[in-house]
């Protein structure tokens, strides 16, 4: 069996590109449906014909065309994503008579195996779902030309796409609770489960609708213009993308997480567990929060003195035990090589412009500051060990008692 450990790749900060106008409403249920003979009908396969078969393209990606069959049952209507593993396609479903996303995974060795294992996973988290789980459900899966296709539920924008949209202007401290609230019932849910996500970041959470409603912002920029932001109308998210969730009794890949949002006993080779996934929601709260990403960096040592700076001295106990590769962004043993190291100026002043996680708090939230810093405190805490965990943070105040 092939680990997702093999196909990891560094997850630098390759954002996605745009989901294709997802504020578009989709064609209306009767208007797919009226040129659609009914499933079931004599010659329905006669009728819904696959197209010839082409060749995929370089990097193994399946080609198509919109409007195109993929197996007579399901009819591709628009391009929905992108990612490592495969590309996500809107399709309507013959069957159910419902739109859904199909993930079509690269017809590569490596990325058919994990496809296999987010398939196992997903299986284990709708066995056990009792409603509430706000995991994405897997409705079906198939094995088509070389290709895992993996057929979701359709979900709306992602946090991410939602962000980029408004110009990455926040969401309000309320919106950002609820959607705190909903992450970490997922992430405990997962952990119940002895899963650990692994790959936790706007990108990965993703609205439930895409309705959406458009208020005057208070900011003005002259008399007469006037701006707007959008705020979703429903605060329901899932959590998708479960390619490289790992158990907890598995052996683990030493990288993992895509670096904003990757935790510091990662970055030091200490091993890693359930932890590494609050540090992530950690960084994605505050993001929601601010409208950018806490640690916007590609490199060790600077994502290293960024968490100093915010957070204060890594402890030494960690230093110490941290791998071969991390001992050289120390000096003295426990010391950060910093601002030495720094390979530009740069990157010194863009780890200074960073303030105490009080202040960034207070510079972008306006109401339940002092219990958003303390619940951040507890998630961005270094030790792994110490660090709360996913229930424990749902019976912070932040939640229990919003002001
Ligand atoms: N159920 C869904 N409904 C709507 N859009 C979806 C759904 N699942 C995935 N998408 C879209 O497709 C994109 C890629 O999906 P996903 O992250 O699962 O793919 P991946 O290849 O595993 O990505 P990664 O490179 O991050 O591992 C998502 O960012 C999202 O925009």
């Amino acid at each position: 069996m092939v680990s997702v450990e093999k196909i990891h790749i560094e997850r630098e900060r390759t954002r996605k590109r745009p989901r294709l106008a997802w504020d578009v409403a989709p064609p209306s249920a009767s208007e797919a449906q009226r040129a659609l003979p009914v499933p079931g009908d004599e010659g329905f396969e006669r009728k819904h014909v696959s197209p010839p078969k082409r060749d995929d393209d370089r990097e193994g990606h399946y080609v198509f065309n919109l409007g195109e069959n993929l197996t007579p049952r399901y009819k591709i209507l628009g391009k929905m994503g992108e990612g490592t593993f495969g590309r996500v396609l809107e399709c309507w479903d013959r069957q159910t008579r419902e739109y859904v996303a199909i993930k079509v995974v690269r017809s590569i060795r490596k990325y058919r195996d994990a496809a296999m294992l987010e398939i196992d996973v997903l299986q284990q988290l709708a066995k056990n779902d009792r409603g509430s789980s706000r995991c994405v459900q897997i409705r079906n899966w198939f094995d088509y030309r070389n290709h895992i296709c993996i057929v979701f539920e359709k979900l709306g924008p992602s946090l991410f796409d939602f962000l980029k949209r408004n110009k990455y202007c926040p969401f309000p401290v309320d919106l950002v609770r609820e959607f705190g609230r909903q992450l970490l019932e997922s992430v405990a849910y997962m952990h119940e489960l002895r899963l650990i996500h692994t790959d936790l970041k706007p990108e990965n959470i993703l609205l439930v609708s895409s309705e959406y409603v458009k208020l005057p912002s208070y900011k003005r920029i002259s008399s007469d213009e006037m701006q707007f932001r959008c705020l979703p109308k429903s605060s329901a998210i899932k959590l998708i993308d479960f390619g490289s969730t790992a158990y907890d009794n598995q052996n683990h890949s030493s990288i993992v997480s895509t670096r904003h949002y990757r935790a510091p006993e990662i970055i030091l080779g200490l091993g890693w567990s359930y932890p590494c996934d609050l540090w992530s929601v950690g960084c994605i709260l505050i993001e929601l929060c601010s409208g950018e990403a806490l640690f916007q960096t590609h490199e060790n040592l600077e994502h290293l003195a960024m968490m100093e700076r915010v957070l204060g001295p890594i402890p030494e106990h960690m230093i110490c035990r941290s791998n071969k590769g991390a001992e050289k962004y120390f000096k003295r043993g426990s010391r950060l090589r910093w601002p030495e190291g720094a390979v530009s100026r740069e990157s010194i002043s863009a780890v200074k412009k960073l303030g105490h996680l009080k202040d960034i708090v207070s510079r972008n939230v306006d109401s339940s500051r002092s219990s958003l810093t303390e619940l951040l405190h507890g998630l961005l805490t270094y030790d792994p060990t110490k660090r709360i965990t996913a229930r424990q943070a749902l019976d912070h105040p932040f939640f229990r008692n919003p002001t």
